[in-house]
C-alpha cells in the first residue's frame, strides 16, 4: 500500500524541468515565469553543472517566485538543496538518495522516483513516493544516459502495472501530448517543449490542454 495521496494531481498535471542551456540568455526566471503564467502546474529546478551554493542560490530565487502562485518547487538530484532552499520535493532516480532516506529527510515533500521498466514499477509499490517519472516515452536529446525508449505501447503496459501518478517525460512536444496522455500518463514532464519555446507561456497553454481534456484511452 502506498501512502495517502498529499499532493494533489492537479499540481503535477504540467511539470516543467528546467534547462539553463535551453533557457538562454532569457533566464531560468523569466522562462519559469512564462511557462507558469501559461499553466505549467510544477517546476523541478535541474543544474547538473552549477555549484552547490549557485544550486541553492537559484532555487531560493525560484521558490520565492512559484511560492505566491502556490505552484510547487521541486529540485532535482539534491535534497540538500532542496532542504536549504525551503523546496516543495524533490525528485530522485534510481541512482540517486534512495526513496526511502529522501522520505526520511523530507517527510511532506512532494517526492517523485524515475522508473524506465516494469520491474522498478512493481518495486515502487509501497514506496512513500508522490508520483513516477516514467522515462524515457521518446528518445531526447535533452538526456543522453536513459533506456531505451518506451513508447506509447510501454507506457501503456506501465500503466497497467500501478494506480501511482504517472508523469511522462521524454521527448514530449505539442505533436505528441495527446497521444502520451491517451496512453494512461496522469500529467507531462517537459524540458524542451517549454525551456526552447519561442512562447514558453503560449506552449504551456497548448500542454495544459491535452493534460486537462485527456482523449479517451
Ligand atoms: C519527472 C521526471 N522524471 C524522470 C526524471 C529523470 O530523473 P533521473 O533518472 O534521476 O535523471 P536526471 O534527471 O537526474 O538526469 C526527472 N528528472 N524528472
Ligand atoms: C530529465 C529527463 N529524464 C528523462 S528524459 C529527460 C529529458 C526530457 O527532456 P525533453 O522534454 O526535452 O525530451
Ligand atoms: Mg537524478
Amino acid at each position: 500500500m502506498n501512502a495517502p495521496r498529499r499532493w494533489p494531481l492537479a499540481m503535477l498535471r504540467l511539470h516543467l524541468v528546467t534547462d539553463a542551456a535551453l533557457c538562454g540568455p532569457r533566464g531560468v526566471e523569466a522562462v519559469v515565469a512564462d511557462a507558469v503564467r501559461g499553466g505549467a502546474s510544477c517546476v523541478q529546478l535541474r543544474e547538473k553543472h552549477l555549484d552547490t551554493r549557485s544550486f541553492v542560490e537559484r532555487a531560493r530565487a525560484l521558490k520565492a517566485l512559484l511560492e505566491p502562485l502556490g505552484v510547487p518547487l521541486i529540485v532535482n538530484d539534491r535534497v540538500d538543496v532542496a532542504l536549504a532552499a525551503g523546496a516543495d520535493g524533490v525528485h530522485v532516480g534510481q541512482s540517486d538518495m534512495p526513496l526511502e532516506d529522501a522520505r526520511r529527510l523530507m517527510p511532506h515533500a512532494l517526492i517523485g522516483l524515475s522508473v524506465e521498466n516494469a520491474e522498478q514499477v512493481r518495486a515502487a509499490h509501497g514506496l512513500p513516493v508522490d508520483y513516477l517519472g516514467v522515462s524515457p516515452v521518446f528518445a531526447t536529446p535533452s538526456k543522453q544516459d536513459t533506456a531505451p525508449a518506451l513508447g506509447l505501447d510501454g507506457l501503456r503496459a506501465l500503466r497497467a502495472l500501478t494506480d501511482l501518478p504517472l508523469i511522462a517525460i521524454g521527448g514530449i512536444d505539442l505533436d505528441n501530448a495527446a497521444q502520451v496522455m491517451a496512453a494512461g500518463a496522469d500529467g507531462l514532464a517537459v524540458v524542451r517543449a517549454l525551456c526552447a519555446a519561442p512562447n514558453p507561456a503560449e506552449a504551456a497553454r497548448t500542454l495544459r490542454q491535452f493534460t486537462d481534456s485527456p482523449a479517451p484511452r
